[in-house]
C-alpha cells in the first residue's frame, strides 16, 4: 500500500471555464483526475487531448486521464506523449490492452487498466500484470455526483490482497460517489488512491475539502 492515502480531484466538477485556477485551487493533490468522453463510450461529451496540453501547461499537479473512449488503441498514446502522468484505459474497450500498456509505458506514461462496475476482476489478471495502476469505477462511468456502489469493493479487497502477496504491482485506485461517508469503507478495503470530483469542487474550499477525506481516509486503514 503506498505510504499516505492519495487523492485525485476529478475536473469534471471543476469549473471548465477557470481550469487553472480549479487546479490552483488543490495543489495538495497527488494527481489530477481528467475524464475524457467521447459520447459512444459512455452518454457524455467532455474533453480532449487539446485541453489536456493546454493544463499540461498550466499545472505542475501529475495528470491522470481517465479515457472513457471508444477505441483507446487508437488514442490513449497520444495522451501520454502530451504528458500525462497515468493514462488509464477501459479493458471493455481496448482491443489489444497489453499491447497498448506497453505503448503507453513507451511514450514516459504510467499505464491504467479501469474496470467498469459490473466487470469482474479474475479474467483479467493477466492482463493486469503489465499495467501500473487499477481504477475500479464505483459508479457506472459518464457522469460525476453519483451514489457510491459499495459492492465493487469486492475487486478491491481482491486486488489488495494480490499487490499485498506480490502478485501485482498496482495502485488501486477507485473512482465515483467518493466522499466524507464512503471514503471510510474503500480505505478498509485497500485503495491506495482516490478520485473524488463533487466531493471537492462542490466545496467552498477545495483544498481544505481534499484534505480532510485525506485524513479520513488515514483513519479507515
Ligand atoms: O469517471 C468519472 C465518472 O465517469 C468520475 O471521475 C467522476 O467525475 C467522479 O465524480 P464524483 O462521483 O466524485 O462526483
Ligand atoms: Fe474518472
Amino acid at each position: 500500500m503506498v505510504h499516505q492515502p492519495m487523492i485525485a480531484p476529478s475536473i469534471l466538477s471543476a469549473d471548465f471555464a477557470r481550469l487553472a485556477d480549479e487546479a490552483a485551487a488543490v495543489t495538495g493533490a497527488d494527481w489530477l483526475h481528467v475524464d475524457v468522453m467521447d459520447a459512444h463510450f459512455v452518454p457524455n461529451l467532455t474533453i480532449g487531448l487539446p485541453v489536456v496540453k493546454a493544463l499540461r501547461g498550466a499545472t505542475d499537479i501529475p495528470l491522470d486521464c481517465h479515457l472513457m473512449i471508444e477505441d483507446p488503441d487508437r488514442w490513449a498514446t497520444g495522451y501520454a506523449e502530451a504528458g500525462a502522468h497515468n493514462v488509464t484505459v477501459h479493458v471493455e474497450a481496448a482491443k489489444d490492452p497489453v499491447r497498448l500498456a506497453k505503448d503507453l509505458r513507451a511514450a514516459g506514461a504510467r499505464a491504467g487498466l479501469s474496470l467498469k462496475p459490473g466487470t469482474p476482476l479474475e479474467p483479467h489478471l493477466d492482463v493486469l500484470k503489465h499495467y501500473d495502476t487499477l481504477l475500479v469505477m464505483s459508479v457506472e462511468p459518464g457522469f460525476g455526483g453519483q451514489r457510491f456502489m459499495a459492492e465493487v469493493l469486492d475487486k478491491v479487497r481482491t486486488a489488495r490482497r494480490l499487490v499485498d502477496t506480490g502478485h501485482l504491482r498496482l495502485v488501486v485506485e477507485i473512482d465515483g460517489g467518493i466522499n466524507a461517508d464512503t471514503i471510510g469503507q474503500a480505505a478498509e478495503a485497500g485503495v491506495d488512491c482516490f478520485v473524488a470530483g463533487s466531493a471537492i469542487y462542490d466545496a467552498a474550499d477545495p483544498g481544505a475539502a481534499l484534505e480532510r477525506l485525506r485524513e479520513r481516509a488515514a483513519r479507515a486503514r
